[in-house]
């Protein structure tokens, strides 16, 4: 286990209220409510389909890219609707970061500046020394600094896989986020890189709030405080079974169905 300790409270809490979720006339997700507490790890598992990426890209405003997408509810960040009239997209995002299943850096792009590549968003000029020093705290909490620090300038498309992700963990970072939102960010990845990962997660989990869509059962067991099992069963709308403690969803699940899920008799 290197389940994290508890967060000091410098993350901030994300709350969903009864969010539901439509691509077109289909309705893929029926009021899901879920408090995701300062500085925690949250673990969104379920089988495949049944809306948890859906439900983690509603909670940074990109489910409404999708030209037929659309939602009902709230998103709460410490108790500030993120989808109310006059909120700008960019401050979700900024405050809401996200890193995806496969890493994505600018491959091109120097190590240097692909962890830099975010702060237009913040609108924020920096001097060089201020970049230097960004760059450095950023790759040290993603746990890469040891590995490039004497290779800055070389392209971010040289790294390995689990290193590219940890680069896409410091970008994110950079930017100062409140939340950061991970969707399988392992799922491309080697087990040493993974595992590697995972102790990154543990290390920023006291000062961000996390929240991590995994397949993986060991790794929700691992890295998260606690989980919210998602289903979408005979063609309904993905909802909550059950959320709770970690440590209570895999040891003493209330439901049957979670606990055939997280036995593996299912998904
Ligand atoms: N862009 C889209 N357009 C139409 N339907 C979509 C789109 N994205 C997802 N869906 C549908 O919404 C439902 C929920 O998908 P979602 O990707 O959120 O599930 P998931 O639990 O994350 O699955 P997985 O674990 O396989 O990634 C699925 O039925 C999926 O087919």
């Amino acid at each position: 286990m290197i389940l994290p300790p508890q967060g000091d409270g410098t993350g901030s809490t994300l709350e969903g209220r009864r969010v539901s979720a439509w691509f077109g006339d289909r309705k893929v997700l029926d009021r899901v409510s879920l408090t995701m507490p300062s500085g925690q790890v949250t673990a969104l598992i379920g089988p495949s389909g049944c809306g948890k990426s859906t439900f983690l890209r509603i909670l940074n405003r990109m489910h409404e890219l999708v030209p037929t997408a659309s939602l009902a509810g709230e998103v709460l960040l410490d108790g500030e609707d993120i989808y109310a009239p006059g909120r700008r997209l960019t401050e979700a995002r900024r405050n809401i970061g996200m890193v995806f299943q496969k890493p994505n850096p600018f491959p091109a792009m120097s190590i240097y500046d692909n962890v830099l590549a975010g702060l237009k968003l913040t609108g924020l000029r920096k001097s060089g020394g201020e970049k230097d020093h960004l760059v450095e705290e950023c790759l040290t909490k993603a746990g890469l600094w040891k590995e490039v620090r004497d290779r800055l300038r070389q392209p971010g498309g040289a790294l390995s896989g689990g290193q590219q992700q940890r680069l896409c963990i410091a970008r994110s970072l950079a930017i100062r986020p409140r939340v950061l939102l991970m969707d399988e960010p392992c799922s491309a990845l080697d087990p040493t890189s993974t595992r590697r990962i995972e102790e990154t997660i543990g290390e920023l989990a006291h000062e961000v709030t996390i929240v991590i869509v995994t397949h993986n059962m060991q790794q929700a067991a691992r890295v998260s405080h606690q989980c919210a099992f998602f289903l979408a069963e005979q063609g309904t709308p993905g909802a909550i079974v059950e959320h709770g403690p970690t440590p209570a969803m895999f040891g003493s699940p209330t439901d049957p169905r979670t606990a055939d899920y997280v036995a593996g008799r299912f998904g």
